[in-house]
């Protein structure tokens, strides 16, 4: 094809594209056109951030400059050409709008990564006009910024119980992130969770949920100690309690007998696991109504680990049970994996010795209703949460955050955070009563699977887990 004929095929090329331009055209204002006004905003507000994106990028710092020429400039070796300017790269983006804001795809440069995006964040969300930029890891080399103009969390849902036992037992759902998808605290061969927040931020909300939703298994018990009342029979958890096997009250000495007993179960089961279900891990074969998972909640652990100080007889055995329900708790976590105990200790107080950083830190997961300081958040999930200050539980006061809690996120860096469901107490309660005929006390179950003389009567006294 010499060059007129490549001439001559010009109109062709052009009149192809000005139909592609103008069917894409079509297509976008159609979008518009049928998306409702919540929408029709987010897309007037991708194209701004897309139209402003490489000003705006340059202002915030957020670019880099390149000092090597590109490989096709490189090739002009000619004498005398003029040297190849530095050129200042900013992150490619991708927008994507939806009902709350704008979902901004970034690919990251050298020295313009996730950190440099965070420390931006509130600039960002000024000019962008929002009220918050999220900054998440996504794949190696991306980031997402969560463009928020409404917040999503910041309505209420509800949860309403079916009655019927989980499909799925190695996963306890918590609710929803910001994107609307379901996020789960994993349960098979882990330890626990923390379960912290301010008061009346929905610790028990979610864990009455937690009864509710396992209790229709009969593969499943729960054992509550609350620290908030004498008798757990009056507080949050009146409404589960034909659901729940063992329980007990703030009294010291309840809790301390109750932690022993759950830790006498361990050991026995680690000692019974291979002859019973043919193998040292539970959840190689899953849990069973013979070998139930059994949910440890301990409410307002606070109350139970505290140090008591002072010199007199009482105080000083106070102390002593304090320090012990720390040991046995630590116990629990570290050693209930394999055998199926799960551990949720709860405090509205995240200091140190609310949860002992030695049982925080052997818990699989944690989350955090609203903190009033960023120490408080520190305590209850960990020093990382220092890196993610978007995600900081303190950003959750207010009435409209009553249920949202920040939680590490499942298999990448960083945190979620997590609209949990409201459950009204009458349904808690029905399900509670429906499935009431489901409640076992496991150390009963695993006695009627056990050989008479490999039972033991006494909880060993020793500090090492009897189970890895
Ligand atoms: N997920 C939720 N969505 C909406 N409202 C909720 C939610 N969870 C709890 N609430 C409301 O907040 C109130 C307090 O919740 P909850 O008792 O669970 O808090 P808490 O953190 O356990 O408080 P405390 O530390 O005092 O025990 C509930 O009575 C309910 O009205």
């Amino acid at each position: 094809m010499n060059v007129e004929q490549v001439f001559g095929l010009l109109p062709v090329v052009l009149v192809i594209c000005a139909v592609l331009l103008t069917a894409w055209a079509m297509v976008k204002t159609v979008r518009y056109v049928q998306a409702d006004k919540e929408m029709r905003r987010s897309i007037r507000q991708a194209v701004k951030i897309r139209m402003t994106w490489t000003r705006l990028a340059k202002m915030a710092g957020l670019s880099v400059t390149d000092r090597t020429p590109p490989w096709l400039s490189s090739l002009n070796t000619s004498k005398g050409a003029p040297e190849p300017k530095p050129r200042e790269l900013v992150p490619v983006i991708k927008t994507q709008p939806d009902q709350y804001g704008v979902i901004v795809h970034v690919k990251l440069l050298p020295k313009v990564g996730i950190k440099e995006l965070q420390d931006k964040a509130r600039f960002l969300a000024d000019a962008w006009g929002c009220v918050r930029v999220a900054v998440e890891a996504g794949k190696p080399g991306l980031a997402t910024l969560r463009a928020i103009r409404r917040d999503p969390l910041a309505g209420h849902i509800q949860y309403v119980p079916t009655g019927e036992p989980p499909a799925d037992l190695t996963v306890w759902p918590v609710g929803r992130d910001e994107y609307g998808a379901p996020v789960h605290v994993e349960l098979k061969n882990k330890s626990g969770a923390v379960v912290a927040g301010g008061v009346g931020g929905g610790k028990s909300n979610l864990l009455t949920a937690l009864v509710s939703y396992f209790g229709p298994s009969p593969a499943v018990q729960f054992a509550v100690i609350d620290g908030k009342v004498s008798d757990a029979a009056h507080g949050d958890y009146a409404d589960v309690l034909p659901r729940v096997f063992a329980h007990a009250g703030h009294d010291l000495r309840e809790a301390n007998a109750l932690l022993r007993r759950l830790v006498k179960l361990l050991h026995d089961r680690a000692t019974m696991a291979r002859t019973v279900l043919g193998t040292s891990n539970m959840w190689n074969v899953g849990p069973s109504e013979q070998w139930p998972l059994v949910f440890a909640v301990i409410d307002e652990s606070h109350t139970f680990f505290h140090d008591h100080k002072g010199s007199d007889k009482e105080t000083r055995a106070l102390a002593a049970l304090a320090a012990e329900n720390i040991r046995l708790t630590g116990l629990l976590v570290k050693g209930g994996r394999s055998v199926g105990i799960y551990t949720v200790p709860a405090t509205q107080k995240a200091t140190g010795d609310a949860i002992p950083t030695s049982i925080r830190d052997v818990c699989s997961a944690a989350l955090s209703f609203y903190q009033r300081t960023t120490e408080a958040s520190v305590a209850a999930l960990g020093d990382d949460i220092r890196n993610w200050p978007d995600m900081d539980p303190i950003n959750l006061q207010g009435s409209q955050y009553v249920g949202v809690a920040s939680m590490a996120a499942e298999g990448r860096p960083g945190f979620v955070r997590v609209r949990t469901p409201y459950l009204n107490p009458a349904h808690a309660a029905a399900v509670a009563k429906l499935t009431a005929h489901l409640t076992q006390d496991p150390t009963e179950l695993l006695a009627n699977l056990t050989p008479p003389n490999l039972r033991k009567d006494e909880p060993p006294e020793d500090d090492a887990p009897a189970a890895a």
